[in-house]
């Protein structure tokens, strides 16, 4: 069954005593959208994540799931990562696994099946029966990864899913999470990993301080992000310093990265290279994600 429900976090604000760790945030998770949550240490993500999740009281603010407020029954239907990761330590993998399902009330036969396929795609189909404090601190989390997984949650929320995972199980746990957002699920996950947010996230909310500074999809946020050109010439290219309206971000040999006041300074520049020899390349250059979290964050 596809769904088309999205969750949206409404003025959700939570105090420590004098800290207000969660200050107004509001954003939507759209169905079938990887949708990332970026901060640094500190930032309110798990707060938020806590919040949406029941885990925590609002002090303010509410949380809704498919247009209305969000219930408990609703949060027992999502897939749930925590921040504190709470595995049994002396319990085998397949059968917390499991019992886990279980919860989500699918049928043992069918939990089973789910949970060893599962098991499978992440590499870890010959430690099923293993104690899970035997498994590497990786393999804990693949586990823990499975457990949010399993019936067919309508939301998903995971706090770090990617930490500590090497590029073969982020490669495994990222097929397994489209096959969450082809069925409409919204899912929600934080990192500190700008690389796999940039290459994952349809939807990205960028949280300093307890508050969103930017929201949106990752081409709308570098079309708003500040514009730089590469240029490449024949020569040094150490004199692009001197032009009027260029800003040299670096210049290496002859290579530079610049940031251009307006058109005028484009045409300067290229007058000014076009005199001292030839231009390979002059273009405009997409601000990263890396970028764009630094100026918004600044
Ligand atoms: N139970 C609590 N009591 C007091 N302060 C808290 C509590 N939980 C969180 N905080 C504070 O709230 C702020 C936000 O913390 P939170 O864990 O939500 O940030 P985060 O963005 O998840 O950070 P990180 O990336 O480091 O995990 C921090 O200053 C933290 O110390």
């Amino acid at each position: 069954m596809i769904s088309n429900d999205s969750l949206e976090v409404r003025g959700l604000t939570r105090t420590f005593g004098e800290l207000t760790a969660v200050d107004d945030v509001s954003f939507t998770v759209p169905p079938g959208l990887l949708t990332g949550f970026v901060g640094g240490n500190g930032a309110g993500k798990t707060t938020t994540m806590r919040m949406i999740m029941g885990v925590l009281g609002p002090t303010a603010g509410e949380v809704r799931f498919g247009g209305a407020p969000l219930t408990l029954a609703d949060r027992r239907t999502f897939g749930y990562m925590p921040e504190e990761r709470g595995l049994y330590p002396k319990q085998p993998v397949l059968d917390q696994l499991v019992y886990l399902a279980r919860l989500r009330g699918i049928s043992a036969q069918v939990a089973r099946a789910e949970v060893l396929d599962h098991l499978d795609r992440l590499g870890l189909a010959g430690r099923a029966k293993e104690h899970v404090e035997k498994l590497s601190l990786g393999n804990q989390q693949r586990v823990q990864i499975i457990a949010a997984l399993m019936g067919s949650p309508r939301m998903l929320v995971l706090d770090e899913p990617f930490s500590g995972l090497d590029p073969t199980a982020v490669d495994g746990m990222v097929d397994l999470l489209a096959e969450h957002t082809a069925r409409g699920v919204p899912v929600l996950f934080s990192s500190h990993q700008l690389d796999l947010v940039e290459r994952l996230c349809e939807r990205l909310v960028i949280l300093k301080s307890g508050r969103v500074m930017a929201d949106g999809a990752p081409a709308e946020l570098q079309a708003g992000g500040t514009e730089r050109h590469r240029l490449v010439v024949g020569g040094d290219a150490g004199w692009v310093r001197g032009v009027p309206g260029v800003h040299a971000v670096d210049v290496d040999g002859n290579v530079a990265l610049l940031e251009l006041v307006d058109d005028a300074a484009v045409q300067r520049l290229l007058a000014s290279a076009l005199e001292r020899g030839t231009v390979q390349e002059l273009t405009p250059v997409r601000p990263t994600l890396a970028q764009i979290y630094r100026e918004v964050t600044a």
